[in-house]
């Protein structure tokens, strides 16, 4: 590493891109086959290296993929974090969860009323939002108990797992019960339903009803009902099954979420629960991980203590930023980037973009780039502002359709945005720090667990990119062969002439 000759001390932007992963070029590379002049510009002549930004890097379990809430928590915590579903599989791997004495004394409560434990999750590997393998523990764990009657109210994937994949993990959802000696799938619904977090309460509630009062479409088997949805996994319609008769909740029964993700699961959460209140059911109800919902839904396991990152360093400083994202990544320039803390400060403005109708990112892969552009350019230009920190969405939203085509445009949208941003950050004399939170569109197959090689939308373990354009545009300075997202929030803090937080564990780049 040669000595730096950046002028630390001056304004910045830091641009998260999201989905925005590094793989060789390949046939289902949707980044590489993209033109996008700017990016490969930038990356070829300023300092630039690779982050690892997937498994233990950054706090998940070796080999697991990166996700926007941890990538965007460890770019601001400046150190990994033990992400929840690393804990959960800690707490599963000690023997903690089985003993756990608020799961020990709902499923007790049950046995000795006969209650029904109601299980509610996505049933999948994808180890984004839930891990079908935490269920078998909780199976267990009632089985031990002698919980009469225990009902899996499973939701499907087709988003962080290969799309077609339901059966083979509604069967496999029958395996684990069968193994535990408890268990039978009461109903199925797609996760578009199940897990909107958009405020449509039309779809949610059809979740709801489905779990609460067991109504849907009857099908004979999960297979089947899986099978009939012409909208892929995401979409299989509230289904109930035949042999699951008085599946519903009822009065005094247990209810355990098994998704340890909280931001796709809250709204159902908080829904259900009020629909039970309102028809007088009284329902004991736990979650596997914390959730940010309105009901104070007692957690078995606790989530990390995030402080000490970015948010706290430039509170402490004064250092004044803008946090600028449209809606669907609102939450992680701000909450989840602050460490999951939604303390106001008075030294953040946060700025949300949203657009008209009902996103259709295939049709629409500029999504409102433009408007996010248009407050970047327009926070930049203050000179009161310190930093801006802004997430580009469209790599990584458009790339969950598993369109190839729709992604690589959305990539070129990303460039265009980008030498916009660029050229702003030269002309108010910033230096413009860009990273990705982990990959995506840089592989649009997946093999799925039948040996097919299917279109894939979800996440990847491949670095992300992370290129700093300093203020000095003659500057040299060459990055480490590799970095990880810890190292983001250092760097962006001697970028600005502040040293590291000391609880944080990555080093500054430059
Ligand atoms: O919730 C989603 O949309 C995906 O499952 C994960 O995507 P994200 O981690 O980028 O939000
Ligand atoms: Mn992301
Ligand atoms: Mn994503």
């Amino acid at each position: 590493m040669t000595a730096p000759d950046t002028t630390p001390g001056d304004p910045g932007i830091l641009l998260v891109l999201d989905g925005w992963g590094h793989a060789p070029p390949a046939a289902d590379n949707a980044v590489d086959a993209a033109s996008t002049p700017v990016l490969d510009e930038l990356t070829g002549r300023y300092p630039s290296t690779q982050a690892d930004a997937s498994g233990e890097a950054v706090g998940l379990l070796p080999g697991t993929v990166g996700n926007s809430e941890i990538g965007h928590m460890v770019i601001g915590a400046g150190r990994p974090l033990p992400y929840d579903s690393l804990l959960v599989q800690q707490h599963i791997d000690s023997g903690e969860l089985r003993e756990n004495p608020r799961l020990v004394s709902l499923l007790d409560a049950l046995a000795v009323r006969g209650g029904a434990l109601h299980l509610v999750g996505l049933c999948s590997d994808g180890q984004i939002h839930a891990n079908v393998g935490h269920l078998s523990e909780l199976l267990a764990a009632a089985a031990a108990r002698r919980v009469p009657r225990v009902w899996i109210h499973a939701i499907t994937d087709g988003r962080d797992v290969a799309d077609g994949t339901a059966e083979t993990y509604l069967t496999q959802v029958t395996e684990l019960a069968a193994a535990a000696g408890t268990g039978a799938i009461a109903g199925v619904i797609g996760r578009g339903y199940a897990m909107d977090k958009a405020g449509n309460l039309d779809l949610t509630d059809r979740a709801v009803h489905l779990v609460a009062d067991a109504e849907g479409t009857e099908a004979n088997t999960a297979a089947e009902a899986a099978d009939a949805s012409d909208r892929g996994d995401e979409w299989v319609d509230p289904s109930v099954l035949r042999d699951a008769p008085g599946a519903r909740i009822a009065d005094g029964d247990g209810l355990v979420w098994f998704n340890f993700r909280s931001d796709r699961i809250q709204q159902l959460a908080d829904r259900l629960l009020e629909h039970l209140a309102a028809t007088a059911r009284t329902v004991d109800t736990l979650s596997l991980a914390q959730y940010d919902t309105r009901a104070d839904i007692p957690a078995l396991v606790q989530r990390a203590d995030a402080s000490g990152g970015l948010a706290d360093e430039l509170t402490a400083a004064g250092v004044r930023s803008v946090r600028i994202a449209e809606a669907e990544k609102f939450e992680h320039v701000t909450y989840y980037i602050n460490g999951r803390d939604s303390t106001a400060r008075s030294v953040e403005e946060h700025v949300r973009i949203t657009g008209p109708g009902a996103p259709d990112y295939k049709a629409r892969p500029e999504m409102n780039l433009d408007q996010v552009t248009d407050a970047v350019l327009d926070a930049a230009a203050r000179p009161e502002v310190d930093l801006v920190i802004a997430n580009l969405a469209n790599i990584d939203v458009v790339g969950h359709t598993g369109d190839y085509a729709a992604t690589v445009k959305a990539c070129e949208h990303t460039d265009a945005a980008v030498a916009r941003i660029a050229t702003a950050a030269a002309e108010s004399g910033r230096w413009l720090l860009l990273v990705g939170d982990h990959g995506n569109a840089e592989k649009m197959t997946k093999q799925a667990p039948d040996g097919t090689s299917r279109p894939y939308g979800g996440h990847t373990t491949h670095p992300v990119p992370l290129v700093v354009v300093p203020a000095n545009k003659e500057a040299t300075a060459t990055l480490p062969q590799r970095a990880t997202l810890a190292d983001v929030a250092p760097t962006v803090l001697h970028l600005l002439g502040h040293k590291p937080g000391s609880a944080m564990t990555g080093r500054p780049l430059l």
